[in-house]
């Protein structure tokens, strides 16, 4: 799968760019369009008897009319129904002029139960929410069980944001065109989408180099080539050493999973700094993983003085009691440079004065790493996370551009967003995930691959696949602490994939 992601807007430019460099014009595109729709249909539902192909006024239902010629060719008994006539000049029209059935009104449509739906009323150009027809049909197919094969989009799914404004249509497949979008990725689009197959319409990859994509599907192949492997000339510290926070006695488990995770993902070394009342509960737990006494923010500098890791984790079950904020200031000021990833009640301690966060993240050597789930998200951005008028996708960037931090904005459509504009959307997510600990896992892959010196945006990128990538292998019953040890298949299979590819 292309990592390129397009905007509906970067789409419809590609689309003139490649119509202005020949060799297929606008109709063209769309009944190569149509024809990967049809193709897909067929391959799935060849005995179907029935095919009902909902037609909008757009290009979206110009797609729509060639799919149901194609289908009626194919020996299949369609129906088209539409809502309205494509404008006259457009090509919409001449793929309705060119289908040989007519189109029956939308206001008269009723799904049967189980029945197969087209559903090309609205892709890329939907702006507002779906009309009172669009809205009843696209709800009588989710109650009627209707299989919905979405053409571009399901209708009713924005584009951009993959919000629902209003009533969407549910598809079992969604055939896009060329790249996918964001709203294919984001909740609850992914969801609406069932399985997404992005289909080749004879778009040529070139119109990439004039819109240079910014936003990108989180997949190997963008963080492979900095994906950090081993040579022989390396020794345990300069592979990578990383240092976690633990909480007092009573919460120590969350340093040890991050200290676990980041050892299993390649760090060299790891300690736990544990206060003096929890170094006996940690020391009885911990076997490889060193430790270290470290009791308040003057200790830290100690600590750093004597040997500066390569990455921080602070925050999985410090506790609010302390005063984490001193404790990540000192960080940020003591450390020489690397990398500080800031997690639950670090995050949550700058709640009050997250500009204290960012300007001393701004004027540290240390790259900061922010891993927030949506409740964190609110407390550090809570003008983002209120506006509506953004996506996830929005949000996530401009936290990042505020904050300078790498942002990695957690939760089942993941956003991982630097500050210089680039972001990636999660695609293998997996609500095994959804267990207590596994974001504290999560911190500790991303500090263990920023240990071994891989850029702080590669890192986050690598760790949040590779850490769903675990889930998705163990499955049912998953706890966080089955993840560190389902890494070293995961890394196996990353490091035999070819960099080059
Ligand atoms: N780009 C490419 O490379 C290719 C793109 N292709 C296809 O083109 C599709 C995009 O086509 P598109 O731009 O015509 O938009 P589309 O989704 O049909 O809707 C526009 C129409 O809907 C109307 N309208 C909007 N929202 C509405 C609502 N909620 N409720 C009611 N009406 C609403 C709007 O009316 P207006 O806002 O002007 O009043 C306008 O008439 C894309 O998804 C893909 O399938 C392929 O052919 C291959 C090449
Ligand atoms: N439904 C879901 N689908 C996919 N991933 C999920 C889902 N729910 C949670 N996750 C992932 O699980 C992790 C949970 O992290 P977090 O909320 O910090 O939990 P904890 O604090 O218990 O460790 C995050 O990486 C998040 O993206
Ligand atoms: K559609």
């Amino acid at each position: 799968m292309p990592i390129e992601l397009l905007s509906p807007a970067e789409m419809g430019e590609a689309d003139r760019i490649a119509i202005s460099h020949g060799p297929f014009d606008g109709y063209a595109l769309m009944r190569n369009a149509g024809a990967a729709v049809a193709a897909e249909v067929l391959r799935r539902f060849s005995g179907e008897k029935h095919i009902n192909v909902l037609c909008g006024p757009g290009n979206n239902g110009g797609d729509g009319y060639v799919v149901a010629r194609l289908l009626r060719e194919a020996g299949c008994a369609v129906r088209v129904i539409a809502e309205g006539p494509p404008r006259e000049g457009t090509d919409a029209a001449l793929a309705a002029r060119d289908c040989p059935l007519e189109a029956g009104p939308l206001s008269a449509f009723e799904p049967d139960a189980g029945s197969l739906v087209i559903d090309a009323l609205y892709g890329a150009g939907l702006t507002r929410p779906l009309d009172r027809e669009a809205a009843r049909v696209a709800a009588a197919c989710r109650n009627a069980c209707a299989r919905v094969v979405a053409v571009d989009l399901p209708s009713g799914i924005s584009g951009d944001s993959g919000r629902a404004v209003g009533e969407a249509f549910e598809a079992m497949l969604t055939v896009t065109f060329f790249r996918l979008k964001p709203g294919h990725l984001l909740e609850p689009g992914r969801a609406s989408c069932g399985e997404i197959v992005v289909a080749d319409i004879g778009l040529p990859e070139t119109v990439l180099e004039q819109i240079a994509p910014r936003t990108l599907v989180n997949l190997p192949a963008l963080w492979l080539a900095t994906y950090p492997r081993p040579t022989r000339q390396q020794y345990k510290y300069s592979r990578g050493h990383v240092a976690v926070f633990s909480g007092g006695p009573g919460s120590t488990g969350a340093a040890r999973l991050s200290a676990l995770a980041a050892a299993r993902s390649g760090a060299g070394a790891v300690t736990v700094y544990s206060p003096g009342n929890a170094l006996a509960v940690n020391a009885a737990h911990l076997t490889s993983i060193m430790l270290r006494r470290v009791d308040d923010p003057d200790a830290v500098r100690d600590a750093l003085a004597v040997r500066s890791p390569d990455a921080f984790v602070l925050g999985p079950g410090f506790g609010l009691d302390r005063p984490v904020r001193e404790w990540a200031l000192a960080v940020l000021k003591a450390s020489a440079g690397g990398v500080v990833v800031l997690d639950a009640d670090g995050i949550t301690s700058f709640r009050d004065r997250p500009e204290a966060l960012f300007e001393a993240a701004k004027s540290s050597p240390l790259d900061l790493i922010l891993t927030p789930h949506e409740g964190e998200f609110a407390r550090l951005f809570p003008d983002l996370a209120a506006d509506d008028g953004l996506s996830k996708l929005e949000k996530a960037r401009g936290a990042a551009a505020r904050s300078g931090a790498v942002v990695i904005f957690k939760g089942p459509d993941t956003v991982i967003a630097s500050a210089d504009g680039r972001a990636a959307i999660n695609f293998n997510g997996t609500p095994w995930l959804a267990t207590a600990g596994s974001g504290d896992v999560l911190a500790g892959i991303v500090a263990g691959l920023a240990a071994q010196k891989m850029p702080p945006f590669d890192a986050a990128c690598a760790a949040v696949w590779m850490h769903a990538e675990a889930a998705r292998r163990f499955g049912p019953g998953l706890i966080a602490e089955d993840l560190p040890g389902l890494m070293p298949q995961v890394l196996r299979e990353i490091l035999a994939i070819d960099p080059a590819l």
